[in-house]
């Protein structure tokens, strides 16, 4: 190790061998993806009460969880002990960013839905971004610029095929959540889904993904051309996949073994107790330590749930209801982790390369 840039990627204090476990964990799980598109193909999508399952089981499953360690993971990524003033300032972090994004939600429904969108696109696409760095050595994104395109490409997938491909089944939750609200806002979303904004965004993504992809290749260096490959067998991977499988259904499935377990495994690799369990294969260990510190904010989520629940002007009534309340409580949740994950970046040095 020289200089402070590379102590300050302290993710790679984790051994070869844990990082290379959680790389084979998370091809393995991004894999049953693949499984489900080819299912749909082949059988039709499941009827609609089964596409609610994977979102419903991320509650309690991987989901909702990934989140619940976030204060935890400042301190060990820093080599810092957990203390009563660090968890104070995640507390405060949650309660300022989470009170405030609570607020837009009840003033300005139809621009907070939008903004859920596009915090979405940035944290799944800052999630996948690390991955590439850390867990497959995609050394041809050495600039910031790069990883930034590669962001957008990442976080573009789920928030921006199914748009083009279910306009009908994405506009109907979208006015469901706005609903919840103020039910004759949603119409205010109606022009995002006709054809010539699909069309637009799927030739300007489709360009912005052809273009990652090449100047990707471009700086490969040509005995190392694994990690691109990975890459773009993924990238194309889930274009099929937010292709071909209805939305409610793969964004369940995608938020569970995709963006979620990644994080749960990066998690892993800071905490020297989960990170020496997945180099020794013990993966249930390391998991089973994951659900222990996980579990009483997980408790805690659910309050936010409820919380949410009581607080919406429609009481919910039916199952898209409940998937439009848990999102919202999800929205709120999402925006403070967002600073706590681009505060772990910084600890790994993503945008600094
Ligand atoms: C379910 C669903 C949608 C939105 C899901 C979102 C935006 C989920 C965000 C989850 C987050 C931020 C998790 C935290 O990591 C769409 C796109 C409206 C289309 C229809 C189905
Ligand atoms: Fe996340």
């Amino acid at each position: 190790m020289t200089g402070d840039a590379t102590d300050r990627r302290t993710d790679l204090r984790a051994s070869a061998e844990s990082r290379s476990r959680a790389a084979r964990l998370t091809l393995g799980f991004g894999s049953s993806l693949a499984v489900a598109a080819v299912a749909t193909v082949a059988f039709g999508p499941p009827p609609l009460v089964y596409q609610y399952v994977p979102l419903a089981l991320s509650v309690l499953v991987l989901g909702l969880p990934h989140g619940a360690v976030d204060h935890l993971v400042l301190p060990r990524a820093r080599d810092n002990p957990v203390t009563p003033r660090s968890l104070a300032s995640i507390g405060a972090l949650y309660l300022l960013f989470g009170s405030a994004y609570a607020l837009v939600w009840v003033l300005a429904p139809v621009a907070a839905f939008v903004l859920f969108l596009l915090v979405t696109l940035v944290h799944w696409g800052q999630g996948d971004v690390y991955v590439l760095l850390e867990f497959l050595g995609a050394d041809y994104l050495e600039t910031r610029a790069s990883r930034l395109l590669a962001l957008l490409v990442r976080g573009g997938l789920p928030m921006l095929v199914p748009l083009v491909a279910f306009p009908a089944q994405y506009a109907f939750v979208a006015e469901t959540i706005v609903g919840l609200f103020d039910p004759g806002a949603a119409t205010a979303l109606e022009p995002l889904f006709e054809p010539p904004v699909r069309a637009a965004v799927a030739v300007g993504f489709g360009s912005l993904i052809a273009l990652s992809l090449a100047l990707g290749l471009g700086r490969t260096s040509p005995g190392g051309r694994r990690p691109w490959l990975v890459d773009a067998a993924e990238t194309i991977g889930l274009v099929g996949f937010f292709a071909t499988v209805p939305p409610i259904l793969a964004i369940g499935l995608y938020f569970c073994v995709w963006h979620s377990l990644r994080h749960v495994l990066r998690t892993m690799l800071v905490d020297p107790v989960a990170s020496a369990a997945l180099e020794r294969g013990a993966t249930r260990t390391a998991f089973r330590r994951f659900a222990r510190d996980a579990a009483p904010l997980t408790v805690a989520a659910l309050g936010v749930l409820v919380g949410i629940w009581f607080a919406v002007p429609r009481t919910p009534a039916t199952v898209p209801d409940v998937l439009a309340v848990y999102l919202v409580a999800i929205a709120v949740l999402t925006l403070p982790h967002v600073v706590v994950v681009a505060l772990l970046d910084r600890e790994a040095g993503i945008w600094s390369p």
